[in-house]
C-alpha cells in the first residue's frame, strides 16, 4: 500500500510512502529539459519541463512512481488493484500509455489547471511497457499549490475528482474513501465533552481522547482517515526544516513496520517516504533502514542537458554518536 499527501506552509510540499514487500530498484532521477521523451502512440517530446522523482530506470527510460516538475506540479501513482482499467488506443485523442502518464503530465503542464485540460484530451492506454513490466494497476494524485485532484481510470471511464483533503491511499475508489470520512466527523484534537450520558460522570482520563476511534490499522481506508486527520490538524513553523520535519511526521502516521502486514510470508513495509519542496526543486527522502533525511536538489544540476541524472537511494542507518 502507499499513502500520498500534500502540505502547505510557506512553500508547497508533496510526498508519498511507498509500501511493498520488495523493491524494484529505485533511483532519484532528474529528467532535464532536453532529454528526449519517446511515446508509444504519439511523437516524441524533444523539450519539456524538467522533473525529479523516484523511478525505476529501464534502459534509458525513467519509469516514475512519483515526481514533480520545475513549475511546482507534482504527481504520484499508487496501487489501485482490481479497480484500475485502461483503454484501447482511440483515434482523435492524445493516447498516453499508463507508464508514460507522469512524464506526459509533468513534462507538458505547468499548473494543475493545465493538467486538468490535458486530462480532458487524453486517453490512458493499456499498452504494457514490456513483457517484464506489464501494466501496473494504479491511480494518481496530481497537485500544485492551488489544490489536488485524483485520477482513476476504471471500467466505467476516467474519473477526475477534486481532492480537497489532499491525500490518497489505495482501494476503494476515491469517492468511497471520501464518503467513509463521514464516520469520523466527531473526532477532534481537543478533549471530548461528555455527550454520551450527562447523568453519568465520565472523565477525560488521558490526553488525546478526542480522536478515539481514529483507526490505527494498515488497511487503505484506515490509512486514508488517519493521514487525513493528521494532515488537516497539522501545525508547523514556516521554515524549511520545520516544514520538512512536520511533513515526515504526517506520513509517519501511516508508516508500515515489518511484521504487521503479512503478504504470504513476506512483509509489506514502508520502503521509502518522500517529501518534495515543489517550489524549491528539492526531493527529500528517508528509507525503511535510513531515517536520516537525504535530499537531491534539482536546481543544482544542468537542467538543459539531454541525459538523465541519477542518484542512488542511500540506505543504512546513519547514527550520530555523541560520545
Ligand atoms: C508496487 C508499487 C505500488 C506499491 C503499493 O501500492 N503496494 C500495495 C499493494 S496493495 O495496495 O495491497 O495492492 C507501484 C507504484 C508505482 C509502480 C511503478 C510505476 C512505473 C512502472 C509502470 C509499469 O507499468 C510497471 C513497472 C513500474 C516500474 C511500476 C512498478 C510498481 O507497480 C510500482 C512501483
Amino acid at each position: 500500500m502507499c499513502t500520498a499527501a500534500t502540505y502547505q506552509t510557506k512553500d508547497f510540499y508533496f510526498g508519498r510512502t511507498l509500501d511493498y514487500e520488495f523493491s524494484y530498484g529505485d533511483e532519484i532521477v532528474i529528467t532535464p529539459r532536453n532529454y528526449q521523451f519517446d511515446f508509444r502512440h504519439r511523437e516524441s517530446l524533444q523539450s519539456h519541463y524538467a522533473m525529479i522523482g523516484m523511478a525505476h530506470v529501464v534502459g534509458n527510460d525513467p519509469l516514475y512512481y512519483d515526481a514533480f516538475n520545475e513549475k511546482g506540479l507534482a504527481m504520484a501513482g499508487l496501487n489501485f488493484v482490481g479497480n484500475a482499467s485502461y483503454y484501447d488506443v482511440e483515434e482523435g485523442k492524445e493516447n498516453i500509455a499508463q507508464f508514460e502518464f507522469i512524464p506526459w503530465i509533468l513534462g507538458t503542464c505547468a499548473t494543475l489547471d493545465e493538467a486538468k485540460k490535458a486530462l480532458s484530451e487524453m486517453n490512458l492506454t493499456n499498452t504494457p511497457y514490456s513483457e517484464q513490466f506489464p501494466v501496473a494497476q494504479l491511480h494518481w494524485i496530481i497537485a500544485d499549490k492551488t489544490g489536488a485532484i485524483t485520477v482513476e481510470a476504471m471500467e466505467d471511464g476516467m474519473h477526475v475528482y477534486e481532492n480537497k483533503v489532499g491525500v490518497l491511499t489505495n482501494n476503494p475508489p476515491f469517492n468511497i474513501q471520501m464518503f467513509l470520512l463521514n464516520q469520523y466527523m466527531g473526532l477532534s484534537p481537543k478533549q471530548p465533552e461528555n455527550l454520551f450520558a450527562k447523568d453519568i460522570e465520565l472523565n477525560a482520563y488521558s490526553r488525546g481522547m478526542g480522536a478515539i476511534g481514529l483507526p490505527g490499522d494498515l488497511s487503505s481506508s484506515s490509512r486514508f482517515a488517519k493521514v487525513a486527520f493528521t494532515k488537516l490538524h497539522s501545525v508547523s513553523g514556516n521554515s524549511e526544516a520545520e516544514s520538512v520535519s512536520q511533513f515526515f511526521h504526517i506520513l509517519g502516521s501511516v508508516d508500515q513496520q515489518r511484521g504487521c502486514c503479512d503478504v504470504n510470508g513476506k512483509y509489506e513495509i514502508t520502503l521509502y517516504t518522500s517529501c518534495c519542496n515543489a517550489q524549491k526543486g528539492i526531493y527529500y527522502y528517508t528509507t525503511y533502514d535510513n531515517h536520516q533525511i537525504s535530499a537531491v536538489d534539482m536546481t543544482k544540476e544542468d537542467l538543459d542537458s539531454t541525459e538523465l541524472i541519477k542518484y542512488e537511494v542511500i540506505q543504512g542507518e546513519h547514527i550520530f554518536m555523541q560520545n
